[in-house]
């Protein structure tokens, strides 16, 4: 099985209908509401021995990250989250108490973005935990931000710092939940969905095109590429990595974490060259950092080229994928 290529065979079962206005192929589905708002719909699956072991995330930490991966996509289309469901399979070796602190570390997070439980499933599983979270946003008519609304001539941009979350994972499985715990294993435990900086983005009224990086940056970018069939350079040297990933792991691995560690739940996208000063400083004044990364340049071709020390290679789509 091949995520990727699975996901283009189902988009085949797929039936055009005015209503959709953003089908598979985005961060979330948009479909028409009501007069003035478009409805925002996503759904993401976190599975114990994939997305977390009881090594990796406390109890609340699950529940925090299964809705938090959704509040991501949702904020990757500039929404406003306003309800979820949550499904859960649940195998023996998980107790009732254990599943309710579960529920406690989503609440916590839910209550911070006025996002309301409105429902779920409960059912058996024959091993381990499975949770999926169904996320409800809404949006003004019309404003979502696309993949595939990237332009020759954009600068690409990137929030926070990247590769993070994968230093903290690889501090965790080799030290697990014992022992101090440093800053980048919070970044992966409870990543912050950029549901701000998303609807910022939005508000602005630019032509942005946005995507979330659950992947790695290189998948993500790779997405925003082909959504858009521009070719995009990025410069690595711009490519904002932190002092606590370069201090523990070097500086190659840091970079090689930003483009293929994924779970950094930041944000992407590209804006036309002339608004990415508002942009920047607009986001800078909320004490959000936003990076130029590259640049989009040239329409009707999909690819992906990394600039460094002055030298172009294409880079190949490398971030996580489920087989
Ligand atoms: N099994 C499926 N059936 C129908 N559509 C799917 C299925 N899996 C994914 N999709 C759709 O494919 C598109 C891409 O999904 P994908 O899960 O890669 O996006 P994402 O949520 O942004 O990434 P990630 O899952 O890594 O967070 C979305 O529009 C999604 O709704
Ligand atoms: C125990 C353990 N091993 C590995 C990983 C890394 N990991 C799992 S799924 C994923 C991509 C995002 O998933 P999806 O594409 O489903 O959104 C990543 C980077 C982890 N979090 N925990
Ligand atoms: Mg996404
Ligand atoms: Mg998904
Ligand atoms: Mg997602």
């Amino acid at each position: 099985m091949h995520e990727f290529d699975l996901i283009r065979q189902i988009d085949s079962f797929t039936t055009a209908h005015e209503d959709v206005k953003v089908g598979i192929g985005d961060d979330a589905a948009v479909t028409s509401s009501s007069a003035h708002k478009d409805m925002i719909s996503c759904v993401d699956t976190i599975c114990e021995g994939v997305h977390f072991k009881r090594s990796t995330l406390h109890l609340s930490d699950i529940g925090y990250k299964a809705l938090a991966v959704n509040l991501s996509d949702i904020a990757a289309m500039g929404g406003t989250p306003r309800y979820y469901l949550v499904s859960l399979s649940i195998s023996e070796d998980w107790k009732q108490e254990e599943i309710l602190e579960i529920y406690r570390g989503m609440n916590d997070l839910a209550n911070r973005y006025d996002v309301l439980l409105i429902g779920g499933d409960t059912v058996s599983a024959q091993n381990g935990l499975v949770i999926s979270v169904t996320v409800l946003g809404e949006i003004e008519k019309n404003c979502s931000l696309l993949r595939s609304a990237a332009c020759e001539g954009d600068i690409v941009f990137a929030s926070g710092t990247l590769g993070d979350s994968r230093g903290g994972l690889e501090l965790l499985l080799s030290q697990g939940l014992t022992g101090e715990e440093h800053a980048l294993v919070g970044v992966h435990q409870r990543p912050e969905p950029q549901l701000t900086l998303g609807q910022l983005l939005k508000e602005s009224g630019f032509r942005i095109a946005l995507n979330d990086i659950s992947d790695g940056l290189s998948s993500e970018i790779w997405e925003l590429a082909e959504a858009s069939n521009v070719c995009i350079c990025l410069e690595e040297k711009n490519i904002p990595v932190s002092e606590d990933a370069i201090k523990l792991f070097g500086k190659q691995t840091a970079y090689e974490y930003a483009l293929t560690g994924g779970e950094d739940f930041q944000l992407v996208g590209t804006v036309a060259k002339a608004h990415w000063p508002t942009i920047q400083s607009t986001a800078q004044e909320k004490g959000i950092r936003l990076s130029a990364i590259g640049s989009v340049e040239q329409e009707g071709a999909s690819q992906v080229l990394m600039q460094k020390n002055g030298e172009r290679t294409r880079i190949k789509r490398a971030g996580y994928r489920h087989e």
